[in-house]
């Protein structure tokens, strides 16, 4: 007879072997995924609100480095409007948001060149690189990367000034390709230098910023994470989340979303115009978002394409 341990023992064994091929098969059911993605370039636009948690923070690091070490090429460009408004806050300085960008006074520049790459991307490469050393920060000044050009925008019809503010013009996106060849995973802060004054550098909203990487680099995906489930069709009717959007759809969309959500379905829809297959807005409050998005078939957030059959709404 079989001594009580024993049995014991042999039902923790079968227990655990249960468990341990669950975990295979969800691994075996990301093997399609992993073949059809293997050596993908995918633009992955970290920011916002979906930055400012720690354990999101982890999740997001470990979702980038699981893509790297599966295969992908990942490089990621970030943004950090609420690290730059709490820095601004502790100087005393006021801002305010035009058509969802940054009025950007040359005082105000100085504080987000320090915040985007002396103090968010250094944080974003830490965290990779607790994964093994692959992340190395850059930003558009360096090697060339982004020209810039200034914008204003248009507010009820009226031209308005927004000061030091940006549009990529040119990307010279060599440094980022070094990068990807060496193995490691570039991590972009949006800083720009601008074309038409030597020493100048502009603020470049980062989701505009990734999309033109994005559409630089050929990527095969263009990620961009935020702080809601996705686009929707009736902001903000929680029952009109879009999971599909073709481009002539998203295009007509631009007239009714608000604010933070413009620069980003336009960032969409300028990728995939240049030839992106696919860009995504994808809940960033959500552990693991970047991989269920790429490992499972159902995806989730919003997709745009050029598949003008591919609409939901
Ligand atoms: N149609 C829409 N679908 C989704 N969100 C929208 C829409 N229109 C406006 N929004 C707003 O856009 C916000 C996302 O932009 P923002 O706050 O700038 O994002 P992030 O901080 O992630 O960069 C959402 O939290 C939501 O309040
Ligand atoms: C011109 C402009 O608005 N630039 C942004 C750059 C940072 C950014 O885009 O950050 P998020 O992605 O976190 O919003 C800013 O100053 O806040």
């Amino acid at each position: 007879m079989t001594p009580p341990d024993q049995a014991l023992r042999g039902a923790i064994d079968a227990a655990a072997l249960r468990v341990a091929q669950a975990k295979a098969n969800t691994l075996v059911e990301a093997l399609p995924w992993l073949e059809r993605f293997r050596g993908a370039l995918v633009v992955v636009k970290y920011g916002g609100n979906a930055m400012t948690d720690d354990t999101l923070k982890q999740a997001f690091a470990e979702d980038v480095a699981f893509l790297r070490y599966a295969g992908l090429r990942p490089v990621v460009v970030h943004g950090g409007g609420p690290q730059i408004k709490a820095m601004l806050d502790r100087l005393g300085l006021e801002t305010e948001f035009k058509a969802g960008l940054r009025v950007t006074t040359p005082e105000v520049m100085d504080v987000v060149r320090m915040v985007l790459t002396g103090s968010v991307g250094r944080e974003l490469v830490g965290l990779l690189n607790q994964h093994g050393p692959v992340a190395v920060g850059l930003s558009g000044e360096d090697a060339g990367l982004f020209g810039a050009r200034r914008r204003g925008v248009t507010v009820d019809g009226e031209p308005q000034d927004i000061g030091l503010v940006g549009d990529v013009e040119q990307v010279n996106p060599g440094a980022v390709l070094d990068l990807l060849d060496a193995g490691r995973i570039p991590v972009v802060s949006t800083v720009a230098p601008d074309l038409d004054a030597e020493g100048q550098v502009l603020n470049v909203n980062a989701d505009t910023a990734a999309a033109a990487l994005a559409a630089a680099l050929g990527a095969r995906k263009l990620v961009v994470l935020t702080d809601v489930e996705g686009i929707y069709a009736q902001w903000p009717d929680r029952d009109s989340l879009l999971s599909r959007l073709s481009l002539s759809r998203a295009r007509e969309l631009l007239g009714t979303v608000d604010a933070g959500m413009i620069p980003k379905l336009e960032a969409c829809i300028r990728a995939v115009e240049a030839g992106v297959p696919q860009a995504h807005v994808v809940d960033g409050r959500q552990p693991h978002g970047i991989l269920l998005e790429i490992f499972t078939q159902e995806g989730i957030g919003t997709m745009v394409s050029d598949d003008e059959d591919g609409d939901d709404a």
